[in-house]
């Protein structure tokens, strides 16, 4: 019997669509090819490289290999296509588990009972979700980062490299948690916060490409 190949498209050629290569791969599919609207880019070695992204009715489901969540959200919103997504085979997910599409699952990635996660999310290599966890759309969980159980990411917001946040916090839509820092209260929506404890320095909402300093009020933006 011939087993069929599911083929994948990417839409990127950047370091993270290298990591998202490895993962179909790893899962035996294959990378039918890498789009990426950078004139200079010359796609991934070894994969073929389709150029600029062309709207038209592509028959594999494609992944949106970009590792800003703006700009992400952007491209899934212009683009009209059928959208993959992908766990590496060290991924460990409870099959209570709910994944959306265009989301990928990086290698080690632990992903407990009744977690939620939405559309086209990165899950970084060795993240820790622990139960009942909830992520929004566009979100990005960097390497090593741990939530604890029943946490909760709001839209677009990412959790960087090792950070830790605590059971039952809630972070809003679009926020940055450094790298390394620990969050033990809620953060509002496009808070950047960083250190143990974790701490607001300033806001920012991509959409308006708008900063802010800590202490003035979002209202008065
Ligand atoms: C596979 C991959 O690579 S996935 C990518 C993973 N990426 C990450 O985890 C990156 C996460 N990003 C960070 O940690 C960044 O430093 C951010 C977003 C928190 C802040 O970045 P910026 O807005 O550029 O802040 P900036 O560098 O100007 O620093 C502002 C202040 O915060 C401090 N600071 C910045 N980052 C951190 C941090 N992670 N922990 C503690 N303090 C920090 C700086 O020392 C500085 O302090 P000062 O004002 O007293 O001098």
């Amino acid at each position: 019997m011939v087993t069929k190949n599911k083929q994948y498209l990417l839409y990127g050629g950047s370091g993270h669509a290298k990591v998202i290569a490895e993962c179909i791969e790893a899962n035996h599919q294959l990378v039918g090819g890498v789009f990426d609207d950078n004139p200079d880019s010359k796609g991934l070695k070894n994969l073929p490289f389709l150029g600029e992204y062309k709207i038209k009715n592509h028959n594999h489901p494609l992944i949106v290999a970009i590792g800003d969540n703006k700009i992400r959200k952007m491209i899934v919103e212009e683009v009209k296509n059928l959208f993959g997504s992908i766990c590496h085979p060290s991924s460990c997910i409870s099959p209570t588990v709910k994944i959306g599409e265009g989301t990928v699952v990086f290698h080690n990635v632990i992903l407990q009972v009744d977690c939620v996660v939405g559309s086209h999310v990165i899950l970084n290599s060795g993240a820790s979700i622990d139960h009942e966890c909830s992520l929004g759309d566009f979100v990005h969980i960097s390497p090593k980062a741990t939530l604890c159980g029943n946490v909760k990411v709001g839209e677009g917001t990412q959790i960087g490299a090792g950070a830790t946040i605590l059971p039952g916090i809630r972070v809003g839509n679009w926020a940055t948690i450094g790298a390394g820092a620990v969050i033990i209260r809620d953060v509002p929506d496009f808070a950047i916060v960083v250190g143990n404890p974790g701490r607001i320095i300033r806001y920012y909402e991509p959409a308006n490409n708008k900063f802010w300093p800590f202490g003035e009020s979002i209202r008065t933006k």
